[in-house]
């Protein structure tokens, strides 16, 4: 299987054109490829696709296997090596994700190779059914909700951004125990299609810190949708404006929540090497 490897702010995929390679058996593909001794070493597997509804396709498994319905890192990577590779000719493009079709806005350096790509994430989701999580369905939405984990009472705020978010603000964001607490969020029984979790620090009302436990994957250098349900619940918690600069462990997102509802996420795509596996 040829592939390439790329990074959005350090959260790495192995990214397979799928416009010229098949892919059987996807889940197992991604645990494979993704085992950082005997793999290639990756977050997860991102397959590149035709679609009938959109310039490109997305399908995105983490390195547990699971599929989830979209990848904000990386469907700016997906972005740049559909440009970079000739698939598209424009810079505004449109992708077909698990959570909807996305518009794309593409950023090229001097000699034509995408650096940055602005993604219309559309709005936060918010109910309880739309997380998904236990409870009310039409709740319309969870914002700073205890939760008990251990001997700790969390205040969580859950979001949509087509795959499932739970964010909690903390203190000292360097030195809280993410590996303890990210797993237990993640399968809490609250949440039946697991979480993913944000731990954030507040650093004034338009910069945070997040670090994040990502469902299927762990702890990673960055999370795209993450750091989106970020923007939206430090909005919703009264605690950040609506444009904010979020630093994340592999690098920096700009983030809008705008006027006609949408969050807008603006950030780098890298492309680091290609190579051919065995499977
Ligand atoms: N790193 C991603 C999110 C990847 C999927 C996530 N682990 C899930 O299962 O929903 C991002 O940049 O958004």
């Amino acid at each position: 299987m040829k592939f390439t490897k790329m990074h959005g702010a350090g959260n790495d995929y192995v990214y397979v054109n799928c416009f010229a390679e098949q892919v059987e058996n996807p889940e197992q593909v991604a645990i494979r490829v993704s085992n950082r001794n005997f793999g290639i070493g990756s977050d997860g597997l991102i397959l590149i696709m035709p679609s009938d509804k959109a310039d490109v396709r997305m399908r995105m498994f983490n390195s547990d296997g699971s599929e989830s319905e979209m990848c904000g890192n990386g469907i700016r990577c997906v972005a740049k090596y559909a440009y970079d590779h000739g698939i598209v000719t424009k810079k505004e493009i449109s992708a077909e994700t698990g959570a909807g079709i996305l518009t794309l806005q593409l950023f090229t350096n001097g000699v034509d190779k995408v650096e940055k790509v602005r993604v219309n994430m559309g709005p936060p989701r918010l109910t309880r059914a739309q997380i998904p999580m236990l409870g009310d369905p039409q709740d319309s939405q969870v914002v700073g909700l205890p939760l008990n984990i251990l001997h700790e009472t969390f205040a969580i705020t859950t979001v949509s951004m087509g795959n499932p978010h739970c964010v909690i603000f903390v203190d000292n964001v360097e030195h809280f125990q993410v590996e303890k607490y990210g797993p237990l969020i993640e399968n809490h029984h609250m949440f039946p299609r697991r979480t993913n979790v944000e731990f954030v620090q507040i650093i004034s009302r338009t910069e945070v810190r997040q670090r994040t436990w990502e469902r299927g994957a762990g702890e990673t250098l960055a999370c795209g949708t993450g750091a989106s349900a970020v923007c939206a619940a430090g909005v919703l918690n009264g605690l950040t404006e609506k444009k904010i600069l979020n630093h994340l462990s592999g690098g920096d997102l700009e983030l809008e929540w705008a006027e006609d509802g949408s969050v807008y996420m603006t950030g780098p795509a890298t492309e680091v090497f290609s190579g051919e596996i065995n499977l």
